[in-house]
């Protein structure tokens, strides 16, 4: 049974709650759920905690931060076997990904936050600098979708800065956050620095209406993202959002059809789908339609099968390929469940899709599905292309696709997103800002902005 992490050490309460394996269904574990109790005995042990460690030299901090990224290293093959357990994601994945980004996040901010210049200006007879102070405690709310390389993202730039902080993952995925728990613990990171409750959204709510709570870091949904806007907005709390995205990808005719067809493979089945950056829209150019659509299809044929997170989101994704059926798609390869004749057909997966034909104002091409799946649409301006992908409510990310270097250039600083990728997908420098426009979300992560985020700089003026 999985307990909560406070004040350094484990408490078993509340009532607890089953977690199931995506791949077969069955149980694979049982978590305590948090209840107000709980939780506010979290933030009470992370306010008491935050005066001594906000006190710390930010080397130090720096140092503390390098030293859990050496303890996720020790611990590599007990997160990899539970973020698994909990989300059914490939070996291969979680090895190379999912847990390595854990103690890349680590080490980059301990970097960014050592070497960070304070800002400082001279007039005649005035000196003026900043001072950054942490914001205090902070509750750091993750999804199911990359537990690991999600909370570890919000939590380095978090701590480094100063602050302490109260976490609650998914209710599907609390393994590899119990695991961390024991980390910090091992590491001897002073008691109620970290605190991590698990629950469901409830949960998560008690922490974001909690008065000691100072601010709140959130990835996921955007309908989740704007129940929490609502609740901290009477206490103006600062909000970090990474919300959804419908992205869009742009194939030119004069991309390198090879590579063109293999990254937009990827960018739409890593991880089923269930990345907020994967590609759900993708736009091709006329000449070359057929030909990468044909290819596309093969690809997503031969792609090792990710089981969704649960019954209900599988249930989702099943949806949309009814409307998609309904709405008359030519559905190119999926639109319906794997018959494995194994275990896995007690599992939650669902047939990696392709289907073209629908209309730009279909739900289907509007709502985030977040599954194995795309929309295929032949274009044959560039003008057409910029205006079919910036044609969404969404903006997190966006795909480029062509040889012509001013092209890519023109193409990528017209698309309304937070960030585009040319020639590839999901290669990520941590320094670069992160983050997305209209329903993806709020401010920008990454790098010297997530320090920003997590701190209050106070401007000092001084008459020499
Ligand atoms: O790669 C990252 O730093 C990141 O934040 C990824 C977010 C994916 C959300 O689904």
């Amino acid at each position: 049974m999985l307990t909560h992490f406070i004040g350094g050490g484990p408490l078993a309460a509340g009532k607890s709650f089953p977690v199931h394996d995506p791949v077969t269904g069955a149980v694979v574990r049982h978590v305590h759920e948090a209840d107000p109790e709980v939780a506010d005995r979290a933030v009470r042990a992370a306010r008491e905690a935050a005066r001594d460690w906000a006190a710390l030299p930010v080397g130090e901090r720096a140092g503390w931060m390098r030293r859990l990224a050496e303890g996720i290293e020790r611990r590599f093959d007990d997160l990899v076997a539970a973020e698994i357990a909990d989300t059914g994601k490939p070996l291969e994945q979680t090895r190379t990904l999912d847990i390595p980004r854990g103690i890349a996040n680590f080490r980059a901010f301990a970097e960014i936050a050592a070497q960070r210049p304070d800002d400082a200006f001279h007039l005649a007879g005035v000196l003026s600098y900043t001072v950054h102070r942490p914001l205090g405690v902070v509750a750091v709310i993750v999804p199911w979708n990359l537990p690991f390389l999600l909370m570890t993202w919000k939590l380095a730039p978090a701590l480094v800065s100063g602050n302490t902080v109260v976490v609650k993952p998914s209710e599907h995925t609390p393994g590899s956050a119990a695991v961390f728990a024991e980390i910090c613990a091992e590491t001897g990171l002073p008691p109620g620095v970290v605190n991590i409750i698990f629950g469901y959204g409830s949960a998560g709510r008690l922490l974001v209406e909690h008065p000691g709570v100072d601010a709140v870091t959130f990835t996921g949904s955007t309908a989740t993202g704007t129940a929490i806007m609502r609740t901290v907005a009477e206490r103006v709390k600062p909000i970090s959002f990474e919300l959804g995205g419908k992205n869009a990808g742009l194939v030119f005719e004069d991309c390198d059809l090879d590579r063109a067809v293999e990254g937009t493979a990827r960018s739409v089945f890593t991880n089923g789908g269930q990345v907020c950056l994967c590609t759900e829209r993708l736009y091709v150019q006329r000449s070359i339609f057929e030909e990468f659509c044909g290819r596309l299809a093969q690809s997503a044929r031969e792609v090792e099968p990710q089981p969704m997170i649960s019954a209900e989101h599988r249930d989702k994704v099943l949806s949309f390929y009814a409307l998609a059926r309904s709405e008359g798609a030519k559905v190119l390869t999926g639109g319906g469940v794997p018959v494995f004749n194994d275990h896995r057909d007690s599992g939650y997966f669902v047939e990696p899709t392709v289907v073209a034909g629908l209309s730009e104002w279909s739900r289907f091409n509007r709502e985030e599905i977040f599954g194995p799946v795309c929309h295929v649409a032949p274009f044959d301006s560039e003008a057409e292309a910029i205006d079919l992908a910036n044609g969404s409510d969404y903006g997190l990310a966006a795909t480029l696709w062509t040889t012509n270097l001013d092209r890519a250039h023109r193409v990528a600083q017209r698309l309304e997103a937070g960030l585009v990728w040319v020639n590839t997908w999901y290669l990520r420098d941590l320094r670069t800002p992160f983050g997305g426009v209209k329903l993806s979300g709020i401010g920008r992560e990454g790098g010297a902005r997530s320090l920003d985020f997590y701190s209050e700089p106070t401007t000092i003026t001084i008459k020499l």
